[in-house]
């Protein structure tokens, strides 16, 4: 069974999870990275909403096995590919709210006149970016005690290390200890995880290392 209905052309990776009782034909594409083509599996859950629930609900089980209880846990994810699957943990979860770090400052934020945190990032698909956090969520960050990282795909770590980055700079605007991670959770990984990474890393599965092309 194609969940994605074979509406991808060209060359597939058969990613397989465990617990999900399907394979998941992802699209090979191929992306400019500094100066080079690097060739990967392209999971992008944008839209995919049955992939997004069973995989969510996956990772719920996950997070509730590693975390234990979740009443002083606050979780932290970040547009643009990884929302909706934190939005199925989340619910999961039983979390009324959780905290997102934008890719841009937004009007709506008022960044003139209240509270913003922006920060540089660098991911495997975007290169360089900018991660935003704005007032509701800065506090909704100073409610907790620990935090948990979702995203949907870790693979250089670089949007990890950012987040991170974020908590930090939050603790230290609000005067709070320092932020303790109880867990990265994603979809998948992608190659070797950073051994830098602020916490352990809990995939569901594997996407294979990216490729670099020969010019
Ligand atoms: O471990 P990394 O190398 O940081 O790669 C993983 C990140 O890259 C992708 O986001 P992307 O930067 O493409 O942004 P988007 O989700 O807004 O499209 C993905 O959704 C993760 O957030």
């Amino acid at each position: 069974m194609d969940v994605l209905q074979g509406l991808d052309s060209g060359e597939k990776y058969r990613w397989e999870v465990k617990g999900l009782p399907y394979a998941v034909e992802l699209p090979l594409v191929r992306l400019p990275a500094d100066g080079r083509t690097l060739k990967i599996a392209s999971l992008n859950l944008v839209g995919q909403i049955r992939l997004n629930r069973d995989l969510g609900r996956l990772l719920a089980a996950k997070v509730r096995e590693v975390v234990g209880t979740m009443d002083d846990v606050v979780m932290l994810t970040v547009v643009e590919k990884g929302l909706q699957l934190a939005q199925v943990v989340a619910e999961e979860l039983g979390l009324e709210a959780v905290a997102v770090a934008y890719n841009r400052i937004k009007p709506h934020m008022e960044a003139q006149r209240r509270p913003v945190i922006q920060i540089g990032a660098s991911s495997i698909t975007s290169g360089g970016k900018f991660l935003a956090l704005y007032e509701r969520d800065m506090n909704l960050l100073a409610r907790g005690r620990r935090f948990i990282l979702m995203d949907d795909v870790v693979s250089s770590g670089g949007t990890i290390f950012s987040l991170a980055d974020i908590l930090e700079e939050v603790a230290r605007q609000k005067d709070m200890p320092a932020p303790v991670i109880a867990g990265v959770f994603c979809a998948a990984t992608e190659g070797e995880q950073s051994p830098l990474l602020p916490a352990p890393v809990y995939g569901l599965g594997k996407l294979p290392e990216p490729v670099v092309e020969p010019e």
